[in-house]
């Protein structure tokens, strides 16, 4: 059965990174996603406006929507603390299984926890089942359809506390149009918008930040 374009990047990287080093992980990903497949890994440039927002907030407790081969989970964990967590959704279990793979090769795997399911699924599970109190960082990059309605479920479920920020991937491409009415017109959040290009491409993206203000 021929491999699948996840299971391609995986191959890559078990043969072209470092074992242990996240930045060969990363760089190896999109060395080959920039010259033999795209893929939607949030790549180089919006990664430096993740690694800038990591750093700021130095979180405790990260929420990641939509985990894919694990580059973005990777890029945030290699940033966190001692003793602090990555919990990742993803709901394709092929996906999830390319993930563990990559993680556990860049060796961040004590850091970060993939959770397989639609995140309307999980994120109400994350208190009782993952001992979430609050969330300091949520990072959206699943589906932009999902976007609003998760941002909505995450309030409802109390896990946001005054200063969690959102980041959100690809407001621009393919654009979360809902998303962006509905977090600029709430006056419970501050928004900033981040232009940027889409991942590998010559075509305008931008992530959106958005803090909530309780
Ligand atoms: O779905 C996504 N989740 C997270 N990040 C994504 C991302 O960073 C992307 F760049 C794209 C993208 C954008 C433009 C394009 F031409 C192809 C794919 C997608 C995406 C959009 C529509 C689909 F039908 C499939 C994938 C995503
Ligand atoms: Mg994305």
């Amino acid at each position: 059965m021929n491999q699948s374009k996840e299971q391609r990047i995986l191959n890559f990287v078990l043969q072209n990174a470092v074992r242990g080093d996240p930045c060969s992980v990363m760089d190896t990903i999109d060395k080959y996603c920039s010259q033999k497949e795209w893929a939607m890994n949030v790549g180089c440039e919006k990664g430096l406006i993740l690694d800038k927002t990591v750093e700021e907030i130095k979180p405790s407790v990260v929420l990641e929507l939509g985990t894919y081969c694990g580059y973005s989970a990777i890029r945030i964990a290699r940033l966190l603390k001692a003793g602090a967590r990555l919990l990742t959704v993803e709901f394709n279990p092929e996906f999830a299984a390319i993930a563990k793979q990559m993680i556990e090769f860049a060796g961040v795997q004590d850091k970060v926890n993939i959770l397989e399911g639609p995140s309307e699924e999980i994120i109400p599970q994350l208190k009782k089942k993952y001992e979430v109190d609050t969330l300091d960082f949520v990072f959206l990059d699943h589906w932009k359809d999902r976007y609003s309605p998760d941002t909505i479920l995450l309030q409802e479920c109390n896990l946001l506390r005054k200063g969690s920020v959102l980041l959100a991937d690809n407001v621009i491409c393919p654009g979360a149009p809902e998303f962006l009415k509905y977090i600029r017109n709430n006056p419970s959040f501050q928004c900033t918008n981040y232009p940027a290009h889409l991942e590998y491409m010559e075509v305008q993206d931008a992530m959106e930040k958005a803090v909530f203000l309780g």
